[in-house]
């Protein structure tokens, strides 16, 4: 029998109980489809801090180094605010990224057919099904570029860079392009080259990859009409590859279309099938410890981990069904709750995809 090995990476705010009710459902689905998985826990983030006084421990990373794929909860919280920037629970999660070597953030956005009342968006704006699979890139742009203080004509200042090489967007082009030539062959770079140099050079080197993809049907936006078409008229969308930041702000936003950032999972890839899973969402400060966090976005986080690290298609898709037929019986967190359907805390939601694997 197959056996994985997974590192924990519960973090902080609600990332623990999030955790704990996906390791239920990936425990189900190794039962069900005839593979083990052995657990190793290591800290990131904020308990890092607590506990070892960095937010990314050495031994944290070789863990995961070592693992066939990383389940993260989140990180961050009130409490670690006033850490300097480079000691935040934050550093901690994109020097666990870059450490992993992960470029490509692959965040589905696509709504549950019983969730469309939970949108805000009209069924008319949603169409018939919507299913964009954002590529953000992930270890390069303004989240990793030169940063500081200094004195600007005797003010103080502070500034940070945007930078990206061209072997850094042509990995990402390359990702999204086959991305789409698996799905509708349509992809849309999202950059802001009417006024950034760093977004120029993006468009050009995804124009140069492009004649190698001629079957995908390849558009440009910037980033501002893409946010405003996010809401206007998401159907346009299949694939769409942006760069670190935009694609951190664009995902949030396509995430409500789906009725909360509660639902929506996301795969962080590498060269190799090592990934790390972790919802979208962050440690939700203001609902951690009562148990009302949605579990969902972490529970699919574990279906894209079978699929894309683990190679158990089955198990996966067996994930993605049951949280289908759990939403289908009206069982909704507190986020997607609508009138009419059953209020379920943290705990029940993840027992209820366990009951329905
Ligand atoms: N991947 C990560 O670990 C991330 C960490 N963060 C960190 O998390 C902390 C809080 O950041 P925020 O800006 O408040 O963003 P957030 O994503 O944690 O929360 C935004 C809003 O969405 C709600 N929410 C988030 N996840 C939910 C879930 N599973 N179920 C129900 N409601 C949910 C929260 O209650 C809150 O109202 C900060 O320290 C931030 O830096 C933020 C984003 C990603
Ligand atoms: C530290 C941030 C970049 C985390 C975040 O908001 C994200 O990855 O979505
Ligand atoms: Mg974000």
């Amino acid at each position: 029998m197959k056996n994985y090995n997974i590192v924990l990476l519960r973090g902080d705010g609600i990332g623990p109980e999030i955790v704990t009710e996906a390791v239920k459902v990936l425990n189900r689905a190794a039962e069900k489809h005839q593979f083990t998985v052995t657990y190793d826990e290591a800290l990131l983030g904020g308990i890092a801090i607590d506990e070892t006084g960095v937010p990314l421990p050495e031994e944290t990373l070789q863990k995961c180094n070592a693992a066939d794929a990383v389940l993260l909860g989140a990180v961050g919280g009130p409490k670690w605010e006033s850490q300097p920037g480079n000691n935040r629970p934050e550093a901690g999660l994109l020097g666990i990224r870059a450490g992993m070597g992960l470029y490509a953030n692959l965040r589905p956005a696509r709504i549950f057919k019983p969730l469309r009342d939970a949108s805000p968006l009209k069924g008319d704006i949603i169409g018939e099904e919507l299913d964009i699979m954002m590529v953000r890139e992930l270890t390069g742009g303004i989240y990793f570029g030169d940063r500081g203080r200094k004195m600007v004509k005797g003010v103080p200042a502070a500034f940070d860079t945007e930078m990206y090489t061209v072997p850094e967007v042509e990995r990402i082009a390359r990702v999204a392009f086959n991305l789409a030539r698996k799905r509708g062959h349509k992809l849309c770079s999202v950059d802001k080259a009417n006024v950034l140099e760093s977004s120029r050079l993006w468009r050009e080197v995804i124009l140069r990859v492009a004649k190698e993809y001629e079957d995908v049907e390849l558009s440009h936006l910037y980033v501002d009409n893409c946010a405003m078409q996010l809401v206007r008229n998401p159907g346009q969308f299949d694939v769409v590859v942006t760069s670190n930041m935009f694609g951190d702000i664009l995902s949030d936003e396509a995430s409500m279309i789906s009725g909360s950032i509660g639902m929506l999972a996301s795969a962080s890839l590498g060269d190799g099938t090592r990934g790390l899973y972790e919802p979208i969402h962050g440690s939700a400060p203001d609902i951690a410890g009562q148990g009302i966090a949605n579990p969902l976005a972490t529970i699919l986080s574990v279906a894209m981990m079978l699929r894309f690290s683990l190679d158990e298609m089955e198990a996966a898709d067996a994930i993605d069904a049951a949280v289908a037929k759990v939403l289908d019986q009206g069982y909704r967190t507190p986020d997607i709750y609508t009138e009419g359907t059953k209020k379920v805390d943290t705990v029940t939601m993840g027992q209820l995809v366990v009951d329905n694997l």
